[in-house]
Parts: C-alpha cells; sequence; structure tokens
C-alpha cells in the first residue's frame, strides 16, 4: 500500500506501508543503532515522534517479550529502508508487523532512508506527516506546517504513571510499598523512582544492584517522597520539551539537598531547570548506540547509547553551583553534570543502555555509592 512522507519544508518521500492504512503526524527523528528497533519502539521518550532508523535492515529477529522498555509502542510511525517479514530468532514471538499494528503503529518501508537522515541531519529535525489516506504531496506538506510540534508541549503528562507502582521479579507490581529486595542483597536500599517516562531497563539494574523501587507519577509532591523516607531519588528519562513540563519542576527543586539524586536525559534537564538553568534544542538531536562521551572527572570516553533532541544550557547555569563533568565529542554538548554542595548528578546519556553499549553502567554504582554514604 502506497504512502507519502512529507515534511514541512516541502521535501517528500514515497513509500510502502507494512502494516495497513493510517496516518501519523509527529516530529521525525533518525536513530543510528544497528539493532534494537524494539527497545527503540517502545521506549516513552519517542511520544509525539515519527522515528527513522539509518541502519538499512529491520524486523529480522522479530520482537519478543523480554525487551520491552515500558508496556507500548510510542512513535507515531516508524520509517524503515527494507522490512524483513520472517524473522529468525528463538527468542521471536511475533514479526515487527504484527507487533506494530497490534499498537495501532504506522510502519512504512521502501524508500530511501539515507536521504531522509541526510536531510534531517542538514535541515535539522522537523514536523512531517506520514500518511497511507491522503496522498496529496501539498495538503500533507500543509499538515505538517500546520501541526503543533514538541516545543513548549508537556508530554510526560501523557506517558507517566496514573498509579504509584513497584519492580519484582521483572514486571511492575502495582502498589505503593517499596518491593522485596533481590535475594542475597544486604542492607537494601529505598529508591523512589519519578517515571517522567521510565524505560524498564533503569528499573531492572536499580533491583539487580539491591535497590527496593518505588515507581511514582510524575507531579508526585515532595513532600510525599519525602514522607516514604527513600535513602535516594531517581529522576527517569521521558519525552518532550523539558520546558513545557508542569508541576514537576518545584517539586525536584525542592528535593535537592534533601536525598541523593540520580538523573537520566529527561531527569537531567529537570535537574537543570531545577537548578536554575534552562534548556534548548538541538538541531538533529542524538539517538543511537554510538555517541562518544567523554567524563571530564577521569578523562576516560565512553561511548553512549543516546536518546534526546533537548539539552541544558551550561551557560544559564551557575559555575560555583553546578559542574560539568561529561561532554559529547561529537559536538561539545553537555553530556552530565553533578551539583557541588548537594549529593545530585545526572547524565543526558543512557546508562541504563538499551538498546545499546554498557559502557556507562557503572554510573548506577555511583548512585549506589552516594546512597551507601
Ligand atoms: N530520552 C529522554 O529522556 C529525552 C529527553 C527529552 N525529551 C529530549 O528529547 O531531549
Amino acid at each position: 500500500m502506497k504512502a507519502l512522507i512529507a515534511l514541512e519544508d516541502g521535501r517528500i518521500f514515497e513509500g510502502t506501508s507494512f502494516t495497513g492504512p493510517g496516518e501519523a503526524i509527529g516530529e521525525v527523528v533518525f536513530n543510528t543503532s544497528m539493532s534494537g528497533y524494539q527497545e527503540v519502539l517502545t521506549d516513552p521518550s519517542y511520544t509525539g515522534q515519527i522515528v527513522t532508523m539509518s541502519y538499512p535492515l529491520i524486523g529480522n529477529y522479530g520482537v519478543n517479550p523480554e525487551d520491552m522498555e515500558s508496556a507500548a509502542v510510542h512513535p507515531k510511525a516508524f520509517l524503515i529502508k527494507e522490512y524483513h517479514a520472517t524473522p529468525s530468532n528463538h527468542r521471536s514471538r511475533a514479526t515487527l508487523a504484527e507487533f506494530l499494528q497490534q499498537h495501532g503503529v504506522l510502519g512504512v518501508e521502501g524508500f530511501d532512508t539515507r536521504a531522509l537522515v541526510k536531510h534531517l541531519r542538514t535541515r535539522g529535525a522537523m514536523k512531517g506527516v506520514v500518511s497511507t489516506v491522503d496522498l496529496d504531496p501539498a495538503s500533507l506538506v500543509q499538515r505538517a506546517k500546520d501541526s503543533t510540534g514538541l516545543i513548549g508541549q508537556d508530554m510526560v503528562k501523557i506517558v507517566t504513571c496514573r498509579e504509584p507502582y513497584g519492580w519484582a521479579d521483572g514486571r511492575p507490581v502495582p502498589g505503593t510499598d517499596f518491593t522485596t529486595a533481590q535475594p542475597g542483597i544486604d542492607q537494601p536500599l529505598k529508591v523512589v523512582a519519578y517515571d517522567f517516562g521510565i524505560k524498564y531497563n533503569q528499573l531492572r539494574i536499580l533491583t539487580e544492584l539491591g535497590c527496593r523501587v518505588q515507581v511514582v507519577p510524575a507531579t508526585t509532591a515532595a513532600a510525599t517522597v519525602l514522607a516514604m523516607n527513600p535513602d535516594g531519588i531517581f529522576l527517569s528519562n521521558g519525552p518532550g520539551d523539558p520546558e513545557g513540563i508542569q508541576g514537576v519542576v518545584e517539586n525536584v527543586r525542592a528535593l535537592l539537598g534533601k536525598k541523593p539524586i540520580f538523573g537520566i536525559c529527561l531527569g537531567h534537564q529537570i535537574l537543570g531547570l531545577a537548578y536554575g538553568g534552562s534548556t534548548y534544542k538541538l538541531k538533529f538531536g542524538h539517538r543511537g548506540g554510538n555517541q562518544p562521551v567523554m567524563d571530564l572527572t577521569t578523562g576516560h570516553v565512553e561511548i553512549t547509547s543516546q536518546n534526546h533532541g533537548f539539552c541544558v544550557d551550561m551557560n544559564s547555569l551557575d559555575k560555583e553551583e553546578v559542574e560539568l563533568t561529561h561532554i559529547n565529542l561529537n559536538d561539545n554538548s553537555v553530556e552530565g553534570m553533578r551539583h557541588r554542595r548537594h549529593p545530585a548528578f545526572s547524565v543526558q546519556y543512557h546508562p541504563e543502555y538499551a538498546p545499546g553499549p554498557h559502557d556507562a553502567r557503572y554510573l548506577f554504582e555511583r548512585f549506589i555509592a552516594m546512597m551507601r554514604k
């Protein structure tokens, strides 16, 4: 079935839907990971976006129950070069097309994704429409131009949990009790995790390292969190523009200095705002499993997994209060910071990987050490 992809600047691509009829409007972004499409699709940070993969063959290992990073598929459409309909993998339980159809997400293949990626890299991420229903290029371009876009929007309220939950035996457990610790851990730590669009691997790693985790909705009051008497507070990743989120930054500011805090991606950006800083939009963002980052405190370089379009503006922060700890070696943008007086640190990238290299997992251990101190 014919599908058109129209960008707000007038560029059109013609592909074929491999999931049946559909239409989607969103910000078009690219991811350079060579595998891990299921983790990309289930990462809540892609809410409101249309994702294209630079790797040309997708679907060849199917989908499985273990690689879910949340319970849903979040991009509005998935654009690939070549769809592989007959997966070969002992873990596979369904094809990518079945998975997308089950979640009502449009998949389009059979066009020059490299040209699309190069276009976005040159011109920047932009709004687009993908459709099998409206095949009039002028109408699609106009609708892309007229769409709301991500800037200033609160996307966190769409994906955050409605009720608190814990994490045990590799799955969410409804309720407000800190779940029991993994066997064999002495004096487990209690962590409250703010869910801004959390990826499950953050919860898997925290529990593996001996934490009892309680996940709470994004706007949970600081006083409620402190009343739970946690050893530390974790701020998750999440979708959209950090400056558009309502009812979150003031709570995080109220928690500063009260308990150790570790933030990842959107959690890092929210910390930047809580420190009194601002964020800005990168031209095309960082999405993939091959982003080089230097830890300025050790001089070590890590290859990191990333998915973000916004960035903390270090110039908006008081250098006496906040130290830059990590930078991106491709464009020198801010990748990590720590507060000089309060026990709080954060990274822009994804130390929980999924998908991507495991180089930065040590940061979870750094959080554990900070809580133990
Ligand atoms: N993965 C994330 O947490 C992304 C953060 C934010 N939505 C951005 O695009 O920059």
